[in-house]
C-alpha cells in the first residue's frame, strides 16, 4: 500500500464532502475516510458514489459486538468495494476471524476483500483513561502490542493505533502489517479531543503505513494547501 493521507470527510451533510472535495481539486481522487457521522447521514449510496468516481474509500464503522453479528455485518459491507474497513481489536480474537471470514464471504467475485484494520486502544486515550477508567495494569505502548498480536494472529491486515506507539509494534509484529495513524496534528493545530498525537514528519520517522486527518484539513481555510503540507511531510 502506497503511504496514503486518508482525509476524514467528519461531515453530517453530503454537500459538505463534496464540497471539501471540489476545494481538494481533481487531482487528488486518492484516499478518503468515511465515518460513522456521514454513513449514518447518507448511508451505502454515498459511499458507492465515491467508490465508482475512483477513490480508495477507507470505511470506518468501528464494529464491535459478537461474533455472527460481526460476520454479517462485515459481509455486507464488502459489497461496496471498500479499500478497507475498522472493526475493534477489544472485541476478541474470534470477532476479528468472523470479521475476516464476512469480508471474504461478501466481496463480490474477481474483487478483492477490503482490508481489515483493527482499532486499538483510541488515539482519544490517555495512559490516565487506561489506566482509571479501563483498568489497565499495562502501559499504553504493551496494551497496543498486546491488542494487535490477537489482531494479527486472528487474520487483520493491520491496526489503528497512534504514531507513537509504531515503533515498538513494528520491532514485536513485524513490518508486513498496516500501521494507520490517527492523532494527527501540525504544529500549529490544536489537539481538540486527541491526547496521542504526533505531527506527518513524525508519523512518517516513526513508521506509519498510512494517516488519518480529519480537522486540520477540514477546518482549514485552504484544506487543498494544507493536504499538500501534510502529504509533503509524510511521503
Ligand atoms: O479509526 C479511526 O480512524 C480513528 C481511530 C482512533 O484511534 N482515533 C481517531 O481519531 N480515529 C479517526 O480519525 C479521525 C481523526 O480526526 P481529527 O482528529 O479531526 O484529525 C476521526 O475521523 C476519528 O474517528
Amino acid at each position: 500500500m502506497e503511504k496514503a493521507v486518508f482525509i476524514a470527510l467528519d461531515y453530517d451533510r453530503e454537500e459538505d464532502a463534496q464540497n471539501l472535495l471540489m476545494k481538494l481539486g481533481s487531482a487528488d481522487k486518492t484516499y478518503l475516510k468515511i465515518g460513522m457521522e456521514l454513513f449514518y447521514h447518507s448511508g451505502s449510496h454515498f459511499v458507492k458514489q465515491l467508490v465508482e468516481q475512483g477513490y480508495h474509500i477507507f470505511l470506518d464503522l468501528k464494529l464491535h459486538d459478537i461474533p455472527n453479528t460481526v460476520y454479517r455485518a462485515a459481509k455486507q459491507l464488502a459489497q461496496l468495494g471498500v479499500f478497507c474497513i475498522t472493526i475493534h481489536a477489544l472485541g476478541g480474537s474470534e470477532m476479528i476471524m468472523a470479521a475476516k471470514k464476512g469480508l471474504v464471504a461478501g466481496t463480490p467475485k474477481g474483487m478483492k476483500p477490503p482490508k481489515l484494520l483493527a482499532v486499538t486502544e483510541l488515539t482519544s486515550i490517555s495512559d490516565a483513561i487506561l489506566r482509571n477508567e479501563q483498568n489497565c495494569s499495562l502501559s499504553m505502548t504493551k496494551q497496543v502490542v498486546s491488542l494487535a498480536q490477537t489482531a494479527k494472529k486472528a487474520g487483520a491486515d493491520g491496526v489503528i493505533c497512534s504514531p507513537l506507539e509504531v515503533t515498538s509494534l513494528q520491532k514485536i509484529i513485524g513490518t508486513d502489517f498496516l500501521y494507520v495513524t490517527p492523532g494527527i496534528r501540525l504544529a500549529n493545530n490544536q489537539n481538540g479531543d486527541q491526547k496521542r498525537v504526533a505531527t506527518p514528519k513524525q508519523a512518517k520517522d516513526y513508521g506509519a503505513s498510512a494517516i488519518v486527518v480529519g480537522r486540520p484539513i477540514t477546518t482549514a481555510t485552504d484544506p487543498a494547501s494544507v493536504y499538500q503540507i501534510i502529504k509533503k511531510e509524510f511521503n
